[in-house]
């Protein structure tokens, strides 16, 4: 059974916010928002919640553009994370004990700072092509296998 995350990416016109991860999985890297889906809520609403907890921001429109799936060896557990992105929202960025966000011009990515798989999925993003991706790691540093595709819907 695959464990289900959202990821959810920030725009502001020619600006995309990312948070340096404080602790726990992913930290010290620049990460979009997001978290565990609780039994309780749908995935849009668990990648909502993970957004207002995460940063202060409050969206009632997330787009669904993408569909990572990680397995790590040794690790039976498969990471199944539904990406989306907004470019509406309210409220006012805040640092919360997870993540410390800032703003980042779309041309300056923090690559070698995020997860090794982002400089391959997110030049798609910025195009607005949705994409479908299986990434293979060893430990959380080395790529060893992936597929990555354009997809029209998710
Ligand atoms: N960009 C990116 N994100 C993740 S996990 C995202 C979901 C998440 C999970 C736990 C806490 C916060 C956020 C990745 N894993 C492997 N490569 C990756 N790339």
């Amino acid at each position: 059974m695959n464990k289900i995350l959202t990821l959810v990416l920030v725009r502001d016109g020619k600006r995309i916010l990312l948070g340096m991860k404080k602790r726990g999985f992913g930290e010290g890297r620049w990460n979009g928002f997001g978290g565990k889906v609780e039994k309780q809520e749908t995935i849009i609403d668990g990648a909502k919640r993970e957004l207002r907890e995460e940063c202060g921001l409050v969206s009632n429109i997330l787009e669904k553009i993408g569909l990572l799936k990680f397995e790590f060896v040794g690790d039976p557990q498969l990471l199944e994370v539904h990406v989306f992105t907004t470019e509406q929202f309210t409220g006012a960025v805040e640092e919360s004990s997870e993540m410390r966000p800032e703003w980042f011009d779309t041309t300056n990515i923090p690559f070698d700072k995020m997860w090794p798989d982002d400089k391959l999925w997110f030049p798609l993003y910025l195009k607005g092509q949705k994409f479908s991706g299986y990434f293979l790691f060893q430990g959380h540093d080395n790529i060893l296998k992936y597929t990555l595709d354009e997809v029209d819907d998710l």
